[in-house]
């Protein structure tokens, strides 16, 4: 039924929710509002089948309201896959913060976050994300033990960032191994977009290998700071995607790759950090496939930061982390042989496991 406060041309908002594209079966979606510290967040739970929801909260200066319900939406969705093809009793949620963190983001305003995390009794399990630093995460901590990323000090893994750098250098050597017949990097040239937490972790292992590293940033210190720090060269061009280079990794954020990007692209490889970096997974993908582009699932090789927050909760030390964190290079392997034999996407192919995972413990629940 159609309300008759809303013309035509608005129909879209009246399924504001359920009806977005993004959406997909989540479980539960709650907005949480406090006027005092100006919070503004949206927590998506996915799925819970595997466990409970975790996943990391962003903050972000969003353009609108639906962009914002729109990233937690693609991002609890992108966690729930990520969890299930590591092998993690994990579901998949993640939080927004709307709002510029550098200038809106306080103790009070992460307290009252940490409260509406308590609220929903372990159903959600945050951590950091873009805009979230681990002593954020310990103020959180403060009103919730539903919280992982928190600080070595006081019990946490740690900042998740080097192990999730890690991680992409695991997927991307295998992807290496599968596209060039060796997984080593020396010499191949690897376009690094996005130099922050994780970024600048996969510059030092690229150029502890010798990689060629050309490093791009809308950060200008940044560019300054990891240039000098590890000798990569900075990219002054108008247009990335149109360079010669043997590897794209996109460490900065999602949908980069997508109608205007791919038939630019040189790079023979595409393994990055970055979450949900197809814009549309089927047709892109497909794109990516028939263009011989190999690409390492981003849920898969990025994998590495919530490997390490389940140590929190599991209670595993480093030597397991690093294990398990490895361990991506054979996924990321077992993947593309996979999409061949399939004839699938690698995106697919991973995603079919995932599903397979949460289907199959579905099962085993309803027996
Ligand atoms: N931190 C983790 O452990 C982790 C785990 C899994 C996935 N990820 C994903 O990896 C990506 C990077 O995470 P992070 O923790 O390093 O974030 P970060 O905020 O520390 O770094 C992001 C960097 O990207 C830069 N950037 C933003 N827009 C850009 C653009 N258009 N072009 C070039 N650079 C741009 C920023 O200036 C910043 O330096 C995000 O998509 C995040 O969701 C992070």
């Amino acid at each position: 039924m159609v309300s008759d406060v809303v013309n035509t041309s608005e129909l879209h908002k009246v399924d504001p929710v359920f009806g977005q594209l993004s959406f997909d079966n989540h479980e539960q979606v709650v907005f949480c509002n406090d006027k005092d510290t100006g919070l503004k967040a949206i927590i998506g739970i996915h799925n819970t089948v595997l466990g409970p929801a975790l996943g990391g909260t962003r903050m972000w200066q969003y353009k609108n309201e639906w962009e914002a319900l729109n990233d937690v939406l693609r991002l609890s969705r992108g966690m729930t896959f990520k969890s299930a093809i590591t092998g993690l009793n994990l579901g998949g949620g993640k939080a927004v913060i709307i709002g510029d963190a550098k200038t809106q983001k306080t103790p009070e305003l992460m307290r009252k976050f940490g409260e509406f995390v308590h609220s929903l009794s372990g159903r959600y399990i945050t951590a950091e994300d873009v805009g979230m630093e681990t002593s954020d995460m310990d103020i959180v901590r403060g009103v919730t033990p539903y919280v992982t990323g928190i600080s070595e000090s006081k019990g946490g893994a740690g900042n998740p960032s080097p192990i999730t750098a890690y991680g992409v250098f695991m997927g991307m050597k295998a992807a290496a191994k599968y596209k060039f017949g060796s997984d080593i990097l020396e010499d191949k040239t690897v376009y690094v977009q996005g130099i922050g937490h994780v970024g600048e972790a996969l510059v030092e292992h690229l150029t502890n290998e010798g990689a060629n590293v050309v490093i791009a940033d809308i950060n200008e210190e940044r560019l300054q700071l990891v240039s000098e720090k590890y000798g990569a060269e900075i990219y002054r061009g108008e247009d990335l995607y149109t360079e010669d280079m043997d590897i794209y990794a996109p460490c900065a954020l999602g949908a980069t790759i997508n109608d205007d990007s791919i038939y630019k692209l040189k790079a023979k490889i595409i393994a990055g950090a970055a979450n949900n970096q197809l814009k549309d997974e089927v047709k892109h993908g497909e794109m990516l496939r028939d263009r011989g582009i190999a690409y390492a699932p981003d849920f898969l090789i990025n994998a590495g930061g919530i490997i390490n927050v389940y140590a929190e909760l599991e209670g595993y030390g480093k030597a397991e982390i690093m294990r398990k964190t490895e361990n991506i290079y054979n996924t990321t392997l077992e993947i593309f042989k996979h999409s061949e034999t399939n004839n699938s996407t690698t995106h697919n192919s991973a995603l079919s496991i995932a599903l397979n995972r949460i289907e199959t413990r579905k099962k085993e629940a309803n027996k």
